[in-house]
């Protein structure tokens, strides 16, 4: 764990971890992912590159509910959701795996890696080497490292394994201590640094966080925006600070057809962009 104080949630849900780890251990072992994941090798999508494109860029997150709104999307369906934003014009896609707190699921993953051709995001919370080759043999191509719940050596070690399997990290961070350690991570075209503007304390959400911690990146750095995404106008404004890449869930979850609010949001954000 890092020497900061963890937020309760965050804590909350890595015992949980812990917990599935020693279950999925025994139903299926190191080497069985190593043999799926072998098979997958060449089945990859480039989450970085797609987000280096022109524009704006927006990971588009299939999401079901969620520990600050509870149940987001009544009538969740993660396939057409997933084949919605790729019609919509999403760069990317997230999807989230938690089952205890977010009513995701791995099949989710599985499915919608297979609907549509954009590169995927696992959206979990990963502690162990374990989740990294488990989300290879699930066809990710990126996978979260939530550095509020990892501590620098854990982070390195997961990071590592990570690039081996030919995956982007989206490298995530609430403070200028996490951008710091984020930044001691060896520089690497798959690091995607994420900055999530929900304060994990108490849920609040300030897109001031990105605009702060920005400036401590090198310039080069693919940044993205996370949480709290919810108009064309907070788009605009990080297009104003040269942010051009969007991690948005709830938004687009909450009007029952995701793609078309994200085919929205992209019109009239490109409106005098
Ligand atoms: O969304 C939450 O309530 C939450 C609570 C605790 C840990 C993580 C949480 N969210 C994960 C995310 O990072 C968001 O799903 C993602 O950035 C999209 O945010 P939004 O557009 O606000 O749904």
């Amino acid at each position: 764990m890092p020497h900061q104080a963890v937020p309760s949630v965050l804590q909350k849900i890595v015992d949980t971890k812990r917990q599935e780890l020693v279950r999925a251990k025994q139903q299926q072992s190191w080497h069985d992912l190593e043999q799926i994941a072998a098979t997958n090798r060449d089945d990859i999508r480039d989450f970085a590159g797609s987000l280096r494109k022109a524009g704006i860029r927006v990971i588009a997150e299939v999401k079901k509910a969620s520990p600050s709104k509870g149940i987001i999307a009544p009538n969740f369906d993660a396939v057409a959701t997933a084949v919605g934003y790729e019609q919509a014009g999403a760069a990317c896609l997230s999807v989230l795996t938690d089952t205890d707190y977010f009513q995701g699921s791995d099949a989710y993953l599985l499915q919608v890696r297979q609907a549509v051709s954009l590169p995927v995001l696992r959206k979990d919370f990963m502690i162990e080497p374990y989740h990294i080759l488990q989300s290879r043999a699930l066809g990710a191509d990126c996978i979260l490292l939530i550095m509020a719940c990892l501590s620098d050596a854990q982070v390195a070690e997961l990071h590592e394994l990570a690039l081996k399997l030919g995956m982007s990290v989206l490298i995530e961070c609430h403070d200028e201590i996490e951008v710091e350690r984020a930044l001691r991570l060896p520089a690497h075209r798959q690091n995607v640094y994420g900055v999530n503007n929900r304060n994990l304390h108490n849920f609040d959400v300030s897109l001031d966080t990105t605009l702060r911690l920005k400036t401590l990146f090198p310039q080069d750095s693919l940044l993205v925006t996370e949480s709290g995404i919810h108009s064309a106008e907070d788009v605009k404004l990080m297009l104003g600070h040269d942010i051009h890449a969007f991690l948005i869930g709830e938004q687009f979850m909450k009007t029952g057809d995701a793609g078309s609010a994200l085919a929205k949001l992209l019109a009239q954000s490109q409106q005098s962009a």
